[in-house]
């Protein structure tokens, strides 16, 4: 049986749909406290808050689980640097309780969401997995110390890990069933597509005073597709080979603010409205994942790789969610 924590959020749903058209046996562990009821269907979900050990000790107690996916946390950048109690207790705290219900059960494979913000803003682009750990906000550093705490479990033999550092996920499943609706909405490509479908009167571009080719920040988009398959190959990997790893997972291409805008207005035939505002504190000029040891080591391959791609398939699931969503 496979756990996946944080199933009912946006990159989790994916990877469990994923895993039931692979026909496999799933159970989903969320508090719905970011997570849609909507985005697990047809699959076993225990609600339960990680925080609690009772929660999370009744889905081992209760099933026999053989693979973890580790992706319940909160992942707020900017609230993450008002609220640093919050942030440490669930995303620390949260992953302990898991870890020693793992170990209480003898279960010893699990996947973990990390992500770009370990690295902080990079001497090097793109940026490759031995480059500095400087995370800038607390979201980065929280993950940062969870990839530490996992590596101890793995040098004392109590488990085998694999943590994935994504950059910046986005697009749908292929069939439009699901895709990306946090609350609130702080991820640029939703937003621009929120602004195409009018239910935002314009975009805010966080400055483009940057040293790149327009100004505007650039970042590393990767198909949340791509994202859940490099999951499965890191599961398969990590049980094949009884190691434990970190991974880099993202395009190696890079795209400014105002390139996924008129790439968005390409797509959805619609104007964008926007309006350049100061910059957001905290945000690197350009953030490119150098994802060469996973695409070596783990024989992932990107397939969805354009931007147009990536934001087609968004918009496939953006302009028909309510309906989706409404009719259940
Ligand atoms: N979205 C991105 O671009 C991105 C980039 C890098 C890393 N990540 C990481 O990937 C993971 C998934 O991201 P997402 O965008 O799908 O986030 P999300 O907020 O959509 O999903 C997280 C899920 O975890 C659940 N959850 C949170 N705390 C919980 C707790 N204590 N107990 C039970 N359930 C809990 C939430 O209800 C939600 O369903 C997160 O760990 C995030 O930090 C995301
Ligand atoms: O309304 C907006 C929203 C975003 N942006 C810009 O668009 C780019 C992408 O911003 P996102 O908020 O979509 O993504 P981030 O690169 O800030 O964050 C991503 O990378 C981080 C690591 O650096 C974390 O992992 C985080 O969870 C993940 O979404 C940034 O340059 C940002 O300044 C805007 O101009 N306007």
């Amino acid at each position: 049986m496979i756990l996946v924590t944080g199933g009912a959020g946006y990159i989790g749903s994916h990877l469990v749909k994923r895993l039931q058209d692979q026909n496999k046996e799933v159970v989903v562990f969320d508090n719905f406290e970011k997570g849609h009821k909507w985005a697990v269907k047809d699959v076993q979900v225990v609600e339960g808050d990680l925080r609690n050990e009772k929660d999370i000790d009744y889905v081992f107690e209760n099933y026999k689980i053989d693979e973890v996916y580790h992706f319940a946390a909160f992942s707020l950048v900017g609230e993450s640097m008002k609220e640093p109690y919050k942030y440490f207790k669930n995303n620390i705290c949260g992953t302990l309780n898991l870890l020693n219900s793992m170990q209480k059960h003898k279960s010893r494979y699990i996947v973990f969401s990390s992500t770009a913000a370990v690295y902080g803003e990079p001497k090097i682009v793109p940026i490759t997995e031995d480059q500095p750990k400087n995370p800038t906000n607390i979201y980065g550093q929280s993950k940062l110390m969870v990839e530490e705490i996992l590596n101890w479990y793995s040098k004392l033999d109590i488990i085998r890990y694999v943590a994935l550092r994504y950059f910046n996920a986005a697009g749908a499943y292929s069939d439009g069933s699901i895709g990306e609706a946090h609350e609130p909405e702080t991820h640029l490509i939703p937003l621009v597509l929120e602004t195409a479908l009018g239910k935002r009167d314009k975009l805010y571009v966080y400055g483009d005073d940057y040293p790149t080719k327009d100004g505007t920040p650039i970042r590393d988009y990767i198909h949340v597709m791509d994202l859940i398959e490099a999951h499965i190959l890191a599961m398969k990997w990590m049980k094949e080979n009884e190691k434990s790893d970190v991974f880099n997972l993202g395009n190696g291409q890079g795209f400014t603010v105002l390139e996924v805008i008129k790439t968005a207005e390409k797509v959805t035939s619609k104007k964008i409205n926007y309006e350049v505002v100061e910059r957001r504190s905290g945000d690197p000029a350009v953030l490119i994942a150098s994802s060469k040891k996973a695409e070596q080591v783990l024989n992932w391959h990107p397939q969805h790789k354009e931007l147009e791609k990536i934001i087609s398939d968004a918009w496939n699931w953006h302009k028909n969610k309510n309906r989706k969503v409404l009719g259940g």
